[in-house]
């Protein structure tokens, strides 16, 4: 479904921009991987070993690959990544803004700094990925496809996530003004919603076994998601398939936003 198209992919070096890497790859894609040093320490990854591993798993699917590395809120950073990429692969179609950390905090004790990295990560780096991507798409004249992990949470709250369900509901929001923005020039512009997929972001928040039988059980389909569950969706929002879908957003939750009752 992508064949020679070229994409991008921020926070691709594990999690869930991992698996939406290989999916692309898999559908046809050339595909650049972004990771960020020094990363997240608690997490304890080298994300460069880990970028080269998912670039190496593209090239095995006959796919090209490269890693980038760039701090996604950082401006001049990002104007570098996208100009190494077009210049490696050959120019840029498709970006997935997958980079976004959510360092869960109560709300009564949420430190300034905190609210400002959570949100400069999430929704400023969306941004500064966005608008370097879509310059060059604009610049190419062949259209386009944005793509933001935004979340079930742009949509509900949660009692330890003050500082991040605003960021996914603005990343939404983005996708939403983008895509009018960008539309004359045939980019679309839409989001993913996924709800709870395993990661490493909720392995602590999950190691209380009562939280996790308690959200498990509120899942339709019977099961967290995995990395991997996000592939189809965003491949399609990426394919010709959905050439005339902009501003949506897209729930991959397995029906948990669904399931009051
Ligand atoms: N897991 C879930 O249940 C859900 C996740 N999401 C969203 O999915 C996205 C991916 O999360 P997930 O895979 O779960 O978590 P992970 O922690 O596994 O992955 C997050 C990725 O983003 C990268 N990242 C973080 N900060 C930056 C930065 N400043 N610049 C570049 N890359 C960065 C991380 O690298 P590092 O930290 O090492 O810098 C890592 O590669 C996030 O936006 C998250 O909000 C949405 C809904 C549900
Ligand atoms: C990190 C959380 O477990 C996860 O992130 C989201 O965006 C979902 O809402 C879950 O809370």
């Amino acid at each position: 479904m992508l064949d020679g198209r070229i994409a991008l992919v921020t926070g691709a070096s594990r999690g869930i921009g991992r698996g939406i890497a290989l999916g692309l790859a898999a559908a046809g894609a050339d595909v650049a991987v972004n990771y960020h040093i020094p990363g997240t320490p608690e997490f304890g990854h080298d994300n460069a070993q880990d970028a080269a591993a998912v670039a190496a798993e593209i090239e095995a699917l006959g796919r090209k690959a490269v890693t980038v590395e760039a701090d996604v809120c950082d401006g001049a950073a990002v104007t570098r990544m996208v100009e190494d990429v077009t210049a490696a692969l050959g120019g840029l179609d498709i970006l997935v803004n997958g980079a976004g950390i959510c360092p869960f905090h109560d709300f009564l004790t949420m430190p300034e700094q905190l609210w400002d990295r959570v949100h400069d990560v999430n929704l400023k780096g969306a941004f500064l990925c966005s608008q370097a991507a879509a310059r060059v798409m604009v610049a190419q004249g062949r259209g386009g496809r944005i793509i933001a992990v935004s979340s079930i949470s742009a949509l509900v709250g949660g009692g330890m996530q003050t500082h991040y369900t605003p960021t996914k509901a603005g990343m939404h929001s983005l996708m939403q003004s983008m895509a009018v923005s960008l539309g004359p020039h045939g980019i679309t512009c839409n989001s993913i919603l996924p709800g709870a997929i395993a990661t490493d972001i909720n392995k602590d928040d999950w190691s209380d076994p009562d939280k996790r039988a308690y959200l498990n059980g509120r899942i339709p389909l019977g099961r967290f998601g995995e990395p991997e569950d996000l592939a189809g969706p965003v491949v399609f929002l990426a394919s010709d398939a959905a050439r005339y879908v902009t501003g949506a957003s897209l729930l991959v939750d397995g029906g948990l936003f669904v399931n009051l009752q």
